[in-house]
């Protein structure tokens, strides 16, 4: 879910506008194929709503100030997932998420959906430029990360689309599609285990899984289907009843980590002029009523 103040900005759109949010810039549109809001901080996708359903996204009620970044929607870890860092770096998931991006480009279709293009503002690494393309429309929701190497010799990279999915109760859900899968898990200092039958969630849990797979994210109330491209790791992260400080344990019971990354299991070696695209696209099992 998200916060009264966010969905009181959105109801008071009528198609498309930019407006301030927690000292961050928005850009919101409100059309007859459902809702979005893309922030400019990390050109994070906060919130999508496709018309007649209950948010996909979750959202913290009481974000981190600035220049911390908002816990919710899709953040962007790059150019390093974790702690992947290159020499000389310690923030955890790299700079992206917390720096201020550019909308390029907004393509919309008043009718069936949007295409925005964005790009950071200032560089972000010395070789690798990202961008970011998010599509949305009735029935799906896409974003693509691509990082072109513009430098001269090799660059190892990491990273993820480290989305916050809206559930009725995190300790309720089931991950399918990593039947069999090998993981790391985190929490038991990256033990590398299998995953035996499909995943429920009961409590904590922070692993790395190896797979390129479709999942299928089930809470009870709906199934959004999960596909990637890019990718050979899917994170699934839930704190349990001990989250970050920037959200109440009640309110983390609302999430679902599911994410689709480049992590220690599978980084990517980016030669001069090549362009990697990691894409995360979700949609619903079946429409809802
Ligand atoms: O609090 P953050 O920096 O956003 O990270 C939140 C979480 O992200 C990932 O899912 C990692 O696997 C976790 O270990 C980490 O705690």
């Amino acid at each position: 879910m998200i916060p009264e103040s966010l969905r009181a900005l959105v109801d008071a759109t009528s198609g498309q506008r930019t407006c301030e949010w927690q000292g961050r810039m928005l850009l919101i549109l409100n059309r007859a194929w459902g809702e979005l809001v893309v922030c400019h901080q990390g050109a994070q996708v906060l919130h999508y709503q496709p018309a007649s359903q209950r948010p996909w996204l979750w959202v913290t009620e009481t974000p981190a100030a600035l220049p911390g970044s908002i816990r919710g929607g899709i953040p962007l870890c790059w150019p390093w997932f974790a702690d992947e860092y290159p020499e000389g770096e310690t923030e955890l998931h790299g700079p992206a998420r917390k720096a201020e991006w550019r909308i390029d480009a907004v393509e919309e279709d008043e009718e069936e959906g949007v295409e925005i293009h964005a790009s950071p503002q200032s560089p972000l690494h010395a070789a690798l430029s990202p961008r970011v393309v998010i599509f949305a429309g009735r029935h799906f929701l896409k974003v693509e990360l691509i990082t072109e190497n513009r430098g001269e010799t090799p660059v190892k990279m990491t990273g993820a689309l480290h989305t916050y999915f809206a559930v009725e109760d995190a300790f309720q859900c089931r991950v399918t599609g990593l039947a069999g899968a090998s993981y790391l898990d985190k929490r038991q200092d990256f033990s590398r285990l299998d995953q035996q039958g499909e995943l429920g969630i009961r409590g904590p849990l922070d692993r790395i899984y190896q797979s390129s797979q479709v999942q299928v994210l089930e809470d009870g109330q709906r199934r959004l289907r999960i596909a990637k491209q890019g990718s050979d790791s899917t994170v699934v992260w839930h704190p349990g009843d001990a989250p970050p400080a920037d959200t109440s344990v009640e309110n983390a019971r609302g999430f679902l980590c599911v994410e689709t990354a480049c992590t220690r299991l599978d980084p990517v070696w980016l030669p001069p002029g090549a362009q990697h695209l990691l894409v995360q696209h979700i949609s619903p099992l079946e429409q809802e009523g």
